[in-house]
C-alpha cells in the first residue's frame, strides 16, 4: 500500500495546525519535515523548536528529511523534538556510516537520500543498514519545482537491487509529484509519495488527499 507524506513545507505557516488538522480528517499517517540550513542548501527552513511544539498535537508518523551539513551533529536534537524516522544526505556526512548507525542507535527508522546529480550506484551499497531510500525528483531546497523524469529509472534501478537482495527498504519519492505524473510514479515502485504545493496550495487539502489515493487505488 502506498502513502502519501504531504510536506509542511508548503503549509500555511501563519496557521499550520489548522491544514495539520485537515490531514488528521483525511487520515494521512506520515508527515513529511523538510530541514534546511542554508548551507547545504540555498534555502532556510524551520528546525527542531517546530517540530518539538507539533509533536504535542499530531500522531502522524515524523518523517525528517536533513537538508544540513553534517546532520551527525544534530541527531539528538531531531529525535527528543519527535522524529520517527530521520534522512540524511548521502553528500552531507562525511562519515556516512557512522551518521547511519547513530540514527539506529537512537531508536529511529534509518533513510538515506542522494541528490539528484549523484549516481544511483553511490549509494546502493549503504541500502542494507537503511529502512527508507529517497529519492529526490527535484534538487533540493524548494518547494514548488518541476518533476525530474529521470528520477523514475533511479527508483527503478533501487527497486531492483532491494528486490534482487532480499533487503527491507521502502522506497520514498519527493519532489514535483502533482496527480497528472503520479500513476508513473507509483508504477515506478515507490512506497512512500511525498507532495508538498500540490497538496497545501491546490484547493482543499482533504479533496487533494483522496485524489491521491483514488490513484494509489487505481
Ligand atoms: O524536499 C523538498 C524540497 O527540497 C520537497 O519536500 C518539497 O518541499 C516538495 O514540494 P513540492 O515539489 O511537492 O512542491
Amino acid at each position: 500500500m502506498v502513502e502519501l507524506a504531504p510536506s509542511l513545507l508548503s503549509s500555511n505557516f501563519s496557521n499550520i495546525q489548522a491544514d495539520l488538522d485537515k490531514l488528521k480528517d483525511a487520515n494521512i499517517k506520515y508527515l513529511h519535515l523538510d530541514i534546511m540550513d542554508g548551507i547545504f542548501v540555498p534555502n532556510i527552513s524551520f528546525g527542531f523548536g517546530l517540530i518539538k511544539s507539533i509533536r504535542k498535537n499530531n500522531d502522524f508518523i515524523f518523517d525528517t528529511h536533513l537538508m544540513i551539513d553534517e546532520p551527525i551533529r544534530y541527531l539528538e536534537e531531531f529525535k527528543d523534538s519527535g522524529s520517527d524516522i530521520i534522512t540524511v544526505h548521502y553528500e552531507a556526512c562525511s562519515d556516512l556510516n557512522k551518521t547511519l548507525e547513530k540514527i539506529r542507535k537512537l531508536g529511529l527508522k534509518v533513510g538515506l537520500t542522494f541528490k539528484p546529480k549523484t549516481k544511483v550506484e553511490c549509494i546502493l551499497p549503504y541500502l542494507k543498514k537503511v529502512d527508507v531510500c529517497l529519492v529526490m525528483s527535484v534538487e533540493p531546497g524548494f518547494g514548488g519545482q518541476s518533476f525530474m523524469e529521470d528520477s523514475l529509472d533511479k527508483v527503478r534501478n533501487i527497486k531492483k537491487y532491494i528486490d534482487e537482495n532480499e533487503l527491507n527498504c521502502l522506497i520514498e519519492i519527493d519532489g514535483g509529484i502533482k496527480t497528472h505524473n503520479l500513476k508513473r510514479v507509483i508504477d515506478s515502485g515507490v512506497d512512500l509519495v511525498v507532495s508538498g504545493s500540490d497538496i497545501f496550495s491546490n484547493g482543499e487539502i482533504k479533496d487533494q488527499v483522496f485524489k491521491y489515493y483514488k490513484i494509489f487505488n487505481s
